[in-house]
């Protein structure tokens, strides 16, 4: 893919998911969905956003039994995103009923880590040690569940790159030189994340909330 910017279209609102889409489709190589488009519009409003002709990520995030997160999977069957996530925490079972349930062209990607948190939330939750060991842990387990790759932030993708060099790897929790950080606290730029080894970046607000998505999605676009 010569574009690896995924645009996040975090918004329930399927007109304006599309209106975005049509406006930034010349400056990213895709689009990712998440839990805010998928609850409102459900399967039509993604098939909806697939006849727009840029390829999907249908980022929902999955986290529960495996015999459950196998069972939504199947149920997603019709869709085929290019990427899928499930939560790398949901363990090796989970990880490895995924994979098996996902449709051949589909990657699963497994999040490690969300961007959100720091060492202290970690702590928090009962995770001992750094988001940097904890994604490398869980970077290990998803290399040896058979999912395609994970997801982590740009702070650690350089170290689960050496330690899976074949992986996918999709960063979000990128920012443009003094973008606004918003909820994001593990955050680098989108050059320093692809010279790290990111295969993929997702970008949301920095295109979605500007006053002009194109010329910010071409601004980023520029700097790769
Ligand atoms: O899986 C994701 O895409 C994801 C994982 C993560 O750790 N952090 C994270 O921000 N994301 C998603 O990436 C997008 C980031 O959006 P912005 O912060 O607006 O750029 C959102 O759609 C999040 O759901």
């Amino acid at each position: 893919m010569s574009n690896r910017i995924y645009v996040a279209l975090d918004t329930p609102d399927l007109e304006r998911a599309k209106t975005l889409a049509a406006r930034v489709r010349h400056h990213v190589g895709g689009i990712k969905l998440g839990l805010e488009f998928f609850m409102a519009n459900g399967r039509s409003g993604v098939h909806e956003m697939h006849d727009l002709g840029l390829p999907i990520f249908l980022d929902l995030k999955f986290h529960d039994i495996p015999n459950t997160v196998a069972k939504a999977i199947m149920a997603l069957r019709g869709l085929e995103p290019a990427i899928l996530t499930v939560h790398a925490a949901g363990g090796r079972a989970m990880l490895e009923d995924a994979k098996a349930a996902a449709p051949l062209g589909t990657k699963v990607v497994a999040v490690t880590t969300l961007t959100s948190l720091d060492g202290s939330d970690l702590k928090s939750i009962g995770v001992n040690g750094d988001p940097h060991e904890q994604v490398l842990r869980l970077t290990e387990l998803a290399m040896t569940s058979g999912v395609d790759g994970i997801v982590c932030s740009g702070e650690e993708v350089g170290a689960a790159h050496k330690l899976w060099p074949k992986g996918f790897f999709v960063v979000p929790g990128v920012r443009p030189p003094n973008g606004e950080v918003g909820d994001q606290k593990r955050i680098v730029t989108p050059r320093a994340a692809l010279d790290a080894g990111a295969s993929i970046l997702v970008i949301g607000r920095p295109i979605t909330g500007a006053e002009d998505p194109d010329t910010a999605a071409r601004a980023i676009e520029a700097t790769l």
